[in-house]
């Protein structure tokens, strides 16, 4: 199937001479239908004006598409004059709808995405959350194939936050919706996206499925969006404490699907007559499938501590952190 949207060397450039910036550099890029897209890059790096070169297309593809591409904004942007079901029902109005018509669509839109009972509230009354459950019923208003969604939790809390990207997983699932996610936050990327593009400086640095990305991470700015997430691996100062309390051998294991479990963990010190204390760890998902890793210090003869070290790194990836005496 031909993909959705696609970044064919994509340039988009500010400003003449020695004050041009290149926001955009050469970007190539596929967004598949269907698919929940993650745009990922500390500020500045491009985002915004990518997925706006998506809404500038030229004029009979626009005509082509208008109507076709919802969008959701970091301030949600609604009008403040009016209710939340006229926010609701505007671009339907723009679209020609009959009242009737408009009335039933946005009761429908309240529903799904929970706020039925705010339909005559005005924004200024609302939370952060209820507004961009407000700015999301107006975006499919619609029904469009593609919603982009511009550090659309960005100003929401942990809790609500989620509660937002649950609601667009399910935009995506239920309704088939396209979700292209712009964010400075891998948070947001390991909650819903499928795949993933690392901005920096205009450029994608790295692409690809996100399990693979966080896995096997190449770009400096990748691994630091990854251990910004994760947060399950010791830093060098962390590494130091462990060491005052459990000065023997220690080793971090990756944690995986197919391959590098928990119970391989288990049965390969078992199979070793090893013993291991967790020291320092986490384990939690992404597209929806298990990942971390789990740190353990090691009590056993340096022959068999090897030799199950040898075993595990079949399955998984291995760092031997050495003793508190030999650091590795
Ligand atoms: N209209 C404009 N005129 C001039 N320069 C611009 C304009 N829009 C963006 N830029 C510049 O382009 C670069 C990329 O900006 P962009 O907003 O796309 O980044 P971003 O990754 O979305 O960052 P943020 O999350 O801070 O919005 C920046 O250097 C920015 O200053």
């Amino acid at each position: 199937m031909a993909p959705l949207i696609s970044f064919d060397n994509a340039t988009k450039v500010f400003g003449t001479g020695e004050r041009a910036v290149r926001a955009v550099d050469q970007v190539t890029l596929d967004i598949e239908t269907g698919e929940i897209f993650g745009v990922i890059g500390y500020s500045g790096a491009g985002k915004s004006t990518l997925v706006r070169l998506v809404n500038a297309l030229g004029e009979s593809e626009l005509r082509k598409l208008r109507g076709d591409i919802g969008m959701i904004f970091q301030q949600f942007n609604l009008m403040s004059a009016r209710t939340v079901a006229g926010n609701v029902a505007f671009p339907l109005k723009v679209a020609g709808w009959s009242r009737q018509r408009r009335a039933e669509r946005v009761a429908e839109l309240l529903d799904y995405v929970g706020i039925a009972d705010k339909a005559r509230s005005y924004p200024g009354q609302l939370s952060g959350g209820q507004k961009q459950r407000v700015g999301i019923a107006r975006a499919l208003a619609t029904s469009p194939s593609i919603l982009l969604a511009d550090e659309a939790t960005s100003a929401l809390d942990p809790d609500t936050t989620q509660d937002v990207l649950a609601l667009l997983r399910r935009v995506n699932r239920d309704l088939g919706v396209t979700v292209v996610v712009i964010t400075h936050e891998m948070d947001v990327i390991r909650s819903i996206a499928h795949r993933v593009a690392v901005m920096e400086a205009g450029r994608v640095v790295e692409h690809g499925p996100v399990y693979d990305v966080f896995a096997a991470p190449r770009e400096r700015a990748t691994h630091r969006f990854v251990a910004s997430t994760l947060r399950d691996r010791p830093t060098p100062e962390t590494l130091e404490r462990l060491r005052h309390r459990h000065p023997g051998r220690m080793i971090t294991v990756g944690i995986r699907e197919g391959g590098g479990s928990g119970t391989d963990v288990t049965a390969a010190l078992r199979a070793h007559a090893v013993d291991g204390t967790i020291v320092y760890g986490g384990i939690s998902e992404i597209d929806e499938r298990p990942f971390g890793s789990l740190t353990l210090e090691l009590a056993g003869t340096d022959a068999a501590i090897d030799e199950l070290i040898a075993q595990l790194r079949r399955t998984t990836d291995v760092d031997d952190l050495g003793t508190a005496a030999v650091p590795a």
